[in-house]
């Protein structure tokens, strides 16, 4: 199994002297998984583009496997596997091209694309363009993205949004293989029955602090279900 840590301590974003996201914490084991819960707006993506190194955090330390993204950026990338909500595909690539074109920015061996093509079920369907591909078939080709480096941390950017439940159950799945591999994945999501199968670990989020956090567990005897919680964090009663 994977070893692997993420140390995150009081990270914070100002963007023109308002706060995007405050005081964060959290600490993360190999095979944990970090749900981020929060309406719109509630800084959820913030922080996770400040947890991918694209994103320069205003305060805080972030640290992936003793390496802080502060002192060695590049170290830190090779550590991170990133899959934003909004990527625009290229026209005219099929998923395998786009996979190696992927994989030579990274510098990684051609052979790493056929394992991750055959890990997220496209290496039948590698040489199609990415562009006639279902939602669900798309956010499989990002997986593939985000796990070429075989990253100690995986962060996902809703990466259920838009799927139907056929496809949600399909990416609980290849998330409890990584997650039993020793990834650790930081995901931020609305859709609670996604953090409800596979969290370890929830945090609510609003206005950019964190507003109860727990297993899931200790969320569900706290507020009653993970839908109170995300009620309450939205300031609903
Ligand atoms: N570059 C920026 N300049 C100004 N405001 C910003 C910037 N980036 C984010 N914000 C604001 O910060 C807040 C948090 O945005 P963020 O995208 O992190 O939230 P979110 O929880 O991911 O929301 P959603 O679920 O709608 O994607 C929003 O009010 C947004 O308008």
């Amino acid at each position: 199994m994977l070893e692997a840590e993420v140390i995150v301590k009081g990270l914070g974003k100002q963007i023109k002297k308002q706060t995007i996201v405050e005081e964060i914490s959290f600490h993360l084991g190999s095979g944990q998984v970090l749900a981020v819960c929060g309406g719109n707006g509630a800084g959820k993506s913030t922080l996770l583009r400040m947890l991918a190194g694209i994103l320069r955090p205003s305060s805080g330390e972030i640290q992936v496997n003793n390496v802080r993204w502060s002192q060695d950026r590049k170290r830190y990338a090779n550590q991170i596997g990133y899959m934003p909500d909004d990527y625009q595909f290229s026209q005219g690539l099929t998923a395998e091209e786009s996979l190696l074109f992927w994989a030579s920015l990274r510098k990684l061996p051609r052979d790493r694309v056929q394992e991750v093509l055959v890990m997220v079920g496209l290496d039948g369907q590698k040489h199609k363009r990415v562009t006639t591909f279902s939602k669900g078939m798309r956010q499989r080709v990002l997986f593939a993205q985000a796990m070429l480096a075989k990253p100690a941390l995986l962060i996902m950017d809703e990466p259920t949004n838009g799927l139907d439940p056929f496809w949600m159950q399909e990416f609980v799945h290849l998330l409890r293989g990584i997650k039993q591999e020793g990834h650790i994945v930081v995901f931020s999501t609305h859709q609670l029955e996604v953090a409800n199968d596979i969290a370890d670990q929830v945090m609510f989020m609003n206005q950019g602090c964190n507003v109860g956090e727990g297993t899931v567990e200790d969320i569900r005897n706290q507020y009653g279900s993970l839908h109170a919680a995300f009620h309450q964090s939205l300031g609903i009663k």
